[in-house]
Order: structure tokens, then C-alpha cells, then sequence
């Protein structure tokens, strides 16, 4: 189980593109999110359901994880746990409140950590555009918030400088990590 944490805006969801079908050729299965934001939201390889489609969906235990933040509700579909049994490694777009949870759930965990520089974090989810400005305030609030929360087994992955340069250094955390051969 790779959880991939970060702010909002860190570049999380585009660190998970670039690296796809590298990912996939890897034999690394990618997690969709279930979130109750529409599907059209910019930018997100996830599945848009309503509050209520979602409460039906976690009732019937189709979640093997489910977290609330930034007033949206996530669910991690259950199929990574058939993943994991098989043996596959699972990438997930996680969250860093939900992280000591997640790793009490898995506790092989591999917790990967996406960093920006706080000045390019407000420039990117201004220029993402898919938040209200009061959104996007609440948004780096609650980073400043979670970051003072510091914790030595996570990986710490920097996504300041160009997305090409964040996806080797995933593959070299997942190479240091054995989830991948050394090449
Ligand atoms: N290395 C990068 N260089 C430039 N822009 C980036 C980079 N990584 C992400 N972005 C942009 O920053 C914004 C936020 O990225 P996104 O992947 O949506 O973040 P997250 O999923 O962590 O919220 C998007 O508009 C994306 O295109
Ligand atoms: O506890 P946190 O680390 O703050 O994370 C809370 C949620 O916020 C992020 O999603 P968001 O709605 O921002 O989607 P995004 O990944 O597309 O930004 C992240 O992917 C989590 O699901």
C-alpha cells in the first residue's frame, strides 16, 4: 500500500498522471477515488457521486478506506484490498489526517509525502482554478496546519520544480522501498 499524501494543490493527482503508465507497465495498480465532487471537477481521474450515493456505497462496505476533508467526503474502493492479496503494489491519493489511520489498517504501508515550496502552492491552486479564493485560503490553512506535524517514516517528495523530476523520485522512493527491482 503506497499512500501518496499532500496538500491540496501539491500535485498529487498530477505526480499519479505522469507516472500511469509507468506505474501500470511497474505492475503498480492506481486507486479511483470515489469523492462527492462532480465528475466534471477539473483535473480528477475520480468518480463524482452525491452525498447520498456515497453514504449508500460506504453502508454497503465498498470502501476499504473513507475519510471526510475539505468539506468532501473520499472512498478508497475495496478492490485494492483484491489487489493486495494478490500480491500487487496499490498506489492511493490519500490523506495526511487519515495517514495513522491508513497505517493501522496496513501496517506495511509505504507513506510518500508530495512537498512545494508554500509561495508555488497558492500560485498553483490559484492557477488550477477549481477552488473559490476562500476555498483555496481554507485549503493552504489547513497544510499550515497538518505540516506541523512531523513524522520520520514518511517520505518526503519535492514537486517544486517540474513533474518529470517528482516522478523519478517516486520510482527511486519505490526502488529504496523494494516495491520495484532496483534497475
Ligand atoms: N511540477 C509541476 N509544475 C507545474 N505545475 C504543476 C506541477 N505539479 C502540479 N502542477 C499543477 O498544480 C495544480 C495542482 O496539482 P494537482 O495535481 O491538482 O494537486 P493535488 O492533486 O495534490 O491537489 C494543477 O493545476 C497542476 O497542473
Ligand atoms: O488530510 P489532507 O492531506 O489535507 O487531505 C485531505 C484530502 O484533500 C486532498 O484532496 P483534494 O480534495 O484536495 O483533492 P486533490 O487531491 O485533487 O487536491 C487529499 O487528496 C485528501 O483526499
Amino acid at each position: 500500500m503506497i499512500f501518496l499524501v499532500g496538500p491540496s494543490g501539491s500535485g498529487k493527482d498530477s505526480l499519479i498522471d505522469a507516472a500511469r503508465e509507468r506505474l501500470a507497465a511497474a505492475g503498480v495498480e492506481i486507486a479511483r477515488r470515489v469523492i462527492t465532487r462532480s465528475a466534471e471537477a477539473k483535473g480528477e481521474a475520480a468518480h463524482g457521486v452525491t452525498p447520498e450515493q456515497f453514504e449508500t456505497l460506504r453502508v454497503q462496505g465498498a470502501f476499504a478506506m473513507h475519510w471526510h476533508a475539505n468539506g468532501l467526503d473520499y472512498g478508497i474502493p475495496r478492490q485494492v484490498d483484491d489487489w493486495l492479496a494478490e500480491g500487487r503494489a496499490v498506489l492511493v491519493n490519500g490523506s495526511r489526517a487519515y495517514l495513522a489511520e491508513a497505517r493501522q489498517r496496513y501496517p506495511g504501508l509505504l507513506a510518500v509525502l508530495v512537498q512545494v515550496r508554500p509561495q508555488v502552492l497558492r500560485q498553483r491552486l490559484v492557477a488550477r482554478g477549481r477552488e473559490t479564493a476562500e476555498e483555496v485560503e481554507q485549503r493552504l490553512a489547513r497544510s499550515a496546519r497538518l505540516q506541523a506535524l512531523p513524522d520520520p517514516s514518511v517520505h518526503l517528495l519535492d514537486n517544486s520544480t517540474t513533474l518529470e523530476a517528482a516522478v523519478s523520485a517516486l520510482f527511486g522512493v519505490l526502488r529504496d522501498e523494494g516495491v520495484l527491482p532496483q534497475v
